[in-house]
C-alpha cells in the first residue's frame, strides 16, 4: 500500500528555512550539530511543509507571550491551583481560535499540529480543550445535524463538555456498562439512573469540577421493557450560570491521580434525571414519539460497533500524542547525552556520554521509532479524516463499513504500539540523563506521568490488541479457501500471499544485507503470517478440546494472538515507513539518514521477536541473529552523529520544551543552574528551623519502660 501522505518537496529555498527556523544558539551542541549528515530545516520543512511550520510558529509564539502561560519555575501549585490555571488557559485557547474551519478542511492535519503543539506545552489544557472540542463536540457534531444550537454553544463556551462512558465498576467491558435510560411516552423524556454506586460514571476528564454536559452512555430502555442496549444521550450535569449540580445529579472530583493532574476527573450518579427525548444522541437509534424503537443497523453487533465508533478518533489521536511524548524525552535526552561527559579514553579527556555504545542503542532506536510513528500516526488520520467524511454524508457503502473496521483494527495495535513505546522510552530517556533526569525541573517524570494513561484510556492497550487480533483472525477462512480479498487500506492485502510467505527464509548473508528495511519488512511478512497460523491453530485446538468460545479465545491470548496483533502493527507501521524514505521524490540530501532511521527501527522492532524468528525456523544459526543484532548497533553509531540535528527537526522551542538540560544551547549546567536559583525557596531557611536548633528531642524518650 502506497503511503497516504504524499512526500512533498521541501518548499522555499534556505533563505526562506532561515526565517521560519532561526539558527540555535552557539554552545556546547554546536559540535553535533556541525557534524550532521544533513540540513535540519531542510528536513523540517520537507517533513512539515511551510504551512505547517507557520501554524507552529504561530501557536507557539502565541502561547510564549502570554501570560497566562507563562512558566514559573521552582513554583509548585497546589492541585485546585493547577486545576484552576489549566481552566484559564483552556479559555485562552477559545480566544486564541488558533484553526478556522476553512483552513481546517484545507488541511486536517492541522487539527492534529494544534493538538501535538499545545499539548508539548501541558497536556492537561490540551486535554480538556479536545475533550470539549474534539470529543464532546465531535461526536455531536457527527450524530445528527438536529444538535445544531449544541453545536453552536460548544463553540463559543456556553457550555462546557464530558464524555461519560466508563462507570465506576466498567470500564473496558462496555456491555456491562449499567447506567440506564428509560423512554416516559407520556412526557417525552428519557429517564436517566444509576443503578448504585458501583454504576456511577467514572474518570471521565472535565467532570470532576466544571463541566455542563455530559454524553452520557447508557442502556436504553423502551416503555415496553425491552433493553435495547448502549446508546448516548446529551445530560446536563450542572447550572450553566452557577456550576452547580442539577437535580438529581450528584457529581464529583475523583481526587489526585499518577499525573495529568490539571485535569479534572470526575465521577457523576443520576437520579430519576430527566433530560428530553431529543437528546439521544441518533447515531445507532432512536425512538418514536409513541416509544418504539427504530434503526438503521438491523445487525446488533453492528449497532454495538457503531455505537462505539467514535472511540477511534481518540485512539488515532493517541497514537500521535504518544509519539510526542517520544519526541519530547528524547529531545531532552539526546541533547544531554550530548554534553554530558563522563569518563573517557584518557585521564585529561572526558567524552559526551552519546559516544558510548551503550547510550547510542538505549536511545536511537527510540529516536527511529519517533520518526516512524510520527509519520504512521499522521498517515492513519488521514486515513480517519477519509472515513469521517463518510461519516459526515452518512455513507453507507461496504467500503466505508469496510473501512470503519479496518480504521478501529489498526487504532486499536497502533494506540498501544505507540503509548507503550512512549512510556519505556521516556523511562529509559530518565535513566539516560542520570540523576539530572530525576529532577522535575527536566520534566521528564512529567512526560512519563502524563504519557501513562495513553495505556489505559479510550481502551486498555491489551484488550485493545484483541481487537486487531480478532480482525486478523476473521480473514482465515478466506486464506484457508484461498478465495480472494483486500482492504480499502490494502493492510492486510499482503496476507493473500499466505501460503507462499509461510515457506520464506531470512535471506541476509552479511551485516551489509540487513541494513535496509525491506530486510526486516520481510522478515515481519514472514512473522504475521506464522503468528497467524499458530493463533489459528491454537484457537482450533482449544475448542477442539471442549473448551467455551469465551475460555479458548482467553487461553490464546499470550504468545499467540497478543503478540499476532504487535507483529502486525509493527508490520504496518514499518511498510509504510519504508514506501515512504524509500520514495524516488525525497530529496536525495534527506534520503540516507531517513533510510537509516527506517531500518533501525525496523530491526529493533524485529530483534525483540527473535526468539519466535527461530522458534518458527525462518531463522536459523548464530549467524543470523548476529547480523541482525551487528546492523542494529552500526545504524546506532551511523546515526549517532545526526542525532543532535534529528531532535532539533522535532523539538519545540525551549520555551515549550520546558527543560533546562535539554535547551537548544547545550548549555547544560548553565541552565540548570539559572533554574535552581530561581526556586523560590532554594536559598531560604526552613520555616521549620526552629524544630532543629530549639526544639531538640529527648533520646530515648519514647522508648517501651516496660
Ligand atoms: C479532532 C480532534 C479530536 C480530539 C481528540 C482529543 C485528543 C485525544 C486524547 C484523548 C484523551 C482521552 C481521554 C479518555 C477518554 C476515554 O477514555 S473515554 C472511555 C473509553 N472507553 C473505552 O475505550 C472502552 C474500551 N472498550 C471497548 O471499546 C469495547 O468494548 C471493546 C473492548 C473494543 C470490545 O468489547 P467486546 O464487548 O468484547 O466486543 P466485541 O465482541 O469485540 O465487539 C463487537 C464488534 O464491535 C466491533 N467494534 C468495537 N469497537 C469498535 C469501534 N470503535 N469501531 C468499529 N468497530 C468496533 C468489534 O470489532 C466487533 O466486531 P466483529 O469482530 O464482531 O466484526
Ligand atoms: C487519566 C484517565 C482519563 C480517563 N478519562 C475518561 C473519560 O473522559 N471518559 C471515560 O468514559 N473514561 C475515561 N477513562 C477511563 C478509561 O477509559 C478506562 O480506565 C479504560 O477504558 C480501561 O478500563 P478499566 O479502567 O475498567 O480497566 P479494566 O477493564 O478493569 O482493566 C483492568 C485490567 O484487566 C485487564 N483485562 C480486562 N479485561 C480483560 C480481558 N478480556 N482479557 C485480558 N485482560 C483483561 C486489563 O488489561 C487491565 O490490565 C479515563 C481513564 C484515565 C486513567
Amino acid at each position: 500500500m502506497a503511503p497516504t501522505l504524499n512526500v512533498k518537496q521541501a518548499t522555499g529555498n534556505q533563505s526562506s528555512w532561515n526565517t521560519l527556523l532561526p539558527d540555535f544558539p552557539k554552545g556546547p551542541l554546536s559540535k553535533y550539530r556541525k557534524k550532521a549528515s544533513f540540513n535540519w530545516k531542510e528536513m523540517a520543512m520537507f517533513l512539515d511543509g511551510e504551512d505547517i511550520i507557520r501554524l507552529k510558529n504561530r501557536i507557539f509564539s502565541a502561547l510564549e507571550s502570554d501570560p497566562f502561560f507563562a512558566r514559573h519555575p521552582g513554583e509548585e501549585l497546589s492541585r485546585e491551583k493547577y486545576q484552576e490555571l489549566t481552566f484559564l488557559r483552556c479559555k485562552r485557547l477559545f480566544e486564541y481560535d488558533f484553526l478556522t474551519q476553512q483552513e481546517i478542511m484545507e488541511n486536517p492535519l492541522k487539527i492534529l499540529n494544534l493538538v501535538i503543539c499545545i499539548g508539548m506545552y501541558d497536556w492537561s489544557p490540551c486535554l480538556q480543550f479536545f475533550l470539549h472540542c474534539g470529543v464532546f463536540g465531535g461526536t455531536i457534531l457527527s450524530a445528527s445535524k438536529r444538535f445544531a444550537n449544541f453545536v453552536k454553544k460548544i463553540y463559543n463556551m456556553e457550555i462546557f463538555g464530558c464524555f461519560a462512558l466508563t462507570e465506576l465498576s466498567h470500564g473496558t467491558n462496555t456491555k456491562g456498562i449499567r447506567t440506564t435510560a428509560t423512554f416516559d411516552h407520556n412526557t417525552q423524556e428519557f429517564i436517566i439512573n444509576s443503578p448504585d454506586f458501583e454504576a456511577a460514571k467514572f474518570w471521565v476528564g472535565n467532570m470532576g469540577k466544571h463541566a455542563t454536559h455530559a454524553i452520557v452512555y447508557a442502556q436504553l430502555y423502551t416503555p415496553d421493557g425491552q433493553c435495547q442496549g448502549l446508546h448516548s444521550f446529551i445530560v446536563q450535569i450542572r447550572d450553566t450560570k452557577t456550576l452547580l449540580p442539577m437535580p438529581g445529579v450528584m457529581v464529583g472530583d475523583i481526587g489526585k491521580k499518577i499525573g495529568q493532574n490539571g485535569l479534572d476527573n470526575g465521577f457523576a450518579m443520576f437520579h430519576n434525571v430527566r433530560i428530553p427525548k431529543e437528546n439521544i444522541l441518533n447515531i445507532t437509534g432512536d425512538v418514536s414519539p409513541e416509544g418504539k424503537y427504530s434503526s438503521s443497523f438491523t445487525d446488533v453487533k453492528e449497532r454495538f460497533s457503531a455505537a462505539l465508533g467514535s472511540l477511534s478518533t481518540g485512539r488515532i489521536l493517541i497514537t500521535a500524542v504518544s509519539a510526542t511524548n517520544l519526541k519530547l524525552a528524547l529531545s531532552i535526552a539526546i541533547r544531554f547525552s550530548a554534553t554530558r561527559r563522563q569518563f573517557g579514553p584518557t585521564d585529561e579527556e572526558e567524552i559526551p556520554v552519546i559516544e558510548y555504545q551503550t547510550q547510542q542503542w538505549r536511545l536511537l532506536p527510540y529516536l527511529a521509532a519517533a520518526y516512524a510513528l510520527d509519520y504512521f500516526s499522521k498517515s492513519l488520520f488521514e486515513n480517519f479524516v477519509e472515513f469521517y467524511a463518510g461519516l459526515l454524508t452518512k455513507q453507507k457503502s461496504q467500503r466505508q463499513a469496510d473501512l470503519g473496521r479496518e480504521i478501529h483494527a489498526l487504532s486499536a495495535a497502533s494506540k498501544p504500539l505507540s503509548s507503550w513505546t512512549a512510556q519505556q522510552a521516556a523511562q529509559e530517556c530518565r535513566e539516560a540523563c542520570g540523576g539530572h533526569g530525576y529532577l522535575a525541573m527536566n520534566r521528564l517524570g512529567e512526560i512519563r506521568n502524563d504519557n501513562d494513561p495513553n495505556c489505559t484510556y479510550e481502551g486498555d492497550n491489551n484488550v485493545l490488541l484483541q481487537q486487531t487480533s480478532n480482525y486478523l483472525m476473521s480473514w482465515m477462512n478466506c486464506i484457508r479457501n484461498k478465495v480472494p480479498f483486500e482492504s480499502p487500506l490494502g493492510t492486510i492485502n499482503f496476507l493473500q500471499d499466505y501460503h507462499h510467505i509461510i515457506g520464506w527464509k531470512f535471506k541476509a548473508n552479511s551485516v551489509d544485507d540487513c541494513m535496509d528495511s525491506s530486510a526486516p519488512l520481510a522478515a515481519y511478512k514472514w512473522l504475521v503470517c506464522y503468528l497467524l497460523r499458530e493463533s489459528d491453530l491454537k484457537l482450533r485446538k482449544e475448542k477442539q478440546s471442549g473448551h467455551s468460545d469465551f475460555e479458548a479465545k482467553n487461553n490464546c491470548q499470550v504468545y499467540f494472538c497478543r503478540s499476532l496483533a504487535i507483529a502486525f502493527v509493527e508490520q504496518t507501521v514499518l511498510q509504510r515507513y519504508h514506501d515512504y524514505t524509500h520514495d524516488p521524490n525525497i530529496p536525495s540530501t534527506l534520503q540516507p539518514v531517513l533510510k537509516n532511521l527506517c531500518a533501525l527501527y525496523g530491526l529493533w522492532s524485529l530483534s525483540k521477536h527473535l526468539a519466535v524468528l527461530y522458534q518458527g525456523g525462518y531463522v536459523s544459526g548464530e549467524q543470523a541473529g548476529r547480523f541482525i543484532q551487528n546492523a542494529i548497533l552500526e545504524l546506532c553509531s551511523r546515526l549517532k552523529d545526526d542525532a543532535v540535528a534529528l531532535v532539533d527537526v522535532f523539538a519545540p522551542p525551549d520555551f515549550i520544551l520546558n527543560s533546562p538540560i535539554g535547551k537548544a544551547s547545550g548549555e547544560l549546567y548553565k541552565n540548570m543552574w539559572a533554574e535552581i536559583l530561581q526556586g523560590n525557596k532554594a536559598l531560604s531557611r526552613p520555616s521549620w528551623w526552629a524544630e532543629f536548633c530549639i526544639n531538640k528531642p529527648v533520646t530515648g524518650r519514647l522508648s517501651s519502660r516496660l
